[in-house]
């Protein structure tokens, strides 16, 4: 099989590495190994290593602050500011009230600095996750009856909001209105199954013409779809379960895929020896300067 144009950005052993995000700002690549608890830091044109934190618990999602990041660890929401202590922003509803239950996961602010972050149901199975939005100091449930919350992304002229059931196999999407927060009425958008497509959908990207980059776990490849929904390209990638994108570098045409080594046994690692590594992909576009948290 061939992998065209794909790269090892960084060898690693992630269990769960998901939700790459780029700040301009800093020229640095953030990411989560969800699992370990593990937020890293990576400055590619510098060609090292990248630093890491290790935190007590689970972190879904990694966000841009103006002062560090805002992470979605399991239990709520809080600021990690580059110099100085953590800070709670919320707490998550769903794990005080099932006692470690369903944790945070996808997440990703909007053009007005709110944070927009789901859950997923702990068994990975049923329905009993939802959607939140963290604006103005308040946690507020925007969608529910959700297993796995994935896939949020917004179009580049700020209508549409992108999301997922992974569970469900469609990508849905809503009118949006980023001055006051609101959500229209959902369509279905992509359904994997009409298009034939192997594994889920999990984490995603927009590019700067809106074509919409998701990452299909158990399905080994990264897909992009244009703003009508139509499949517009694919590209295998050399592990089964890729777990989101993010572009990045300087001027913001790498691909960064991350990858996930959890589910997987030892042929499957054999087979795959790239799962748990941060990948690359150049891709002849551009991605857009992520929006960080203010609200
Ligand atoms: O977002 C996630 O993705 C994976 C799989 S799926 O693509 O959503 O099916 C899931 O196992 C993981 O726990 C979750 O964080």
């Amino acid at each position: 099989m061939q992998y065209h144009r794909i790269e090892v950005a960084v060898k690693l052993d992630m269990s769960l590495g998901e939700s790459p995000v780029w700040s301009v700002a800093r020229q640095t690549l953030y990411w989560a190994d969800i699992n370990y608890g593990h937020v890293y830091a990576w400055r590619p044109q510098e060609g090292g290593a990248p630093t890491r934190i290790e935190l007590d618990e689970k972190v879904g999602c990694v966000a841009l602050d103006e002062a560090g990041l805002v992470v979605a660890a399991a239990s709520g929401i809080l600021r990690l500011p580059e110099n100085g202590e953590p800070e709670r922003l919320a707490a998550n509803p769903e794990w005080e009230r099932a006692g470690q239950g369903n944790r945070f996961n996808d997440g990703r602010c909007d053009a007005a600095g709110r944070l927009w972050v789901g859950t997923i149901d702990a068994d990975e199975t049923s329905p009993s996750a939802a959607l939140y939005c963290l604006d103005k100091g308040e946690l507020t449930q925007r969608l529910s009856g959700i297993g796995i919350s994935n896939g949020l992304a917004f179009s580049p002229d700020r209508r549409w909001l992108y999301h997922t059931d992974s569970l469900t196999r469609r990508i849905l999407r809503y009118p949006f209105d980023v001055v006051s927060g609101a959500l229209g009425k959902a369509e279905t958008w992509v359904d994997l199954e009409m298009q034939g497509l192997p594994g889920v959908p999990d984490g995603a990207a927009v590019d700067s013409e809106g074509g919409y980059w998701s990452a299909l776990y158990g399905g080994g490849r990264i897909v992009r779809f244009s703003p009508a929904g139509k499949l517009v390209a694919e590209h295998e990638v050399p592990c089964l379960h890729p777990t989101m994108v993010a572009f990045g570098g300087s001027d913001l045409s790498t691909l960064y895929i991350t990858t996930a080594t959890q589910h997987l046994d030892a042929t499957g690692k054999a087979r795959w020896p790239f799962a748990g590594s941060l990948l690359q992909l150049k891709t002849g576009l551009r991605g857009l300067a992520e929006p960080g948290f203010s609200a």
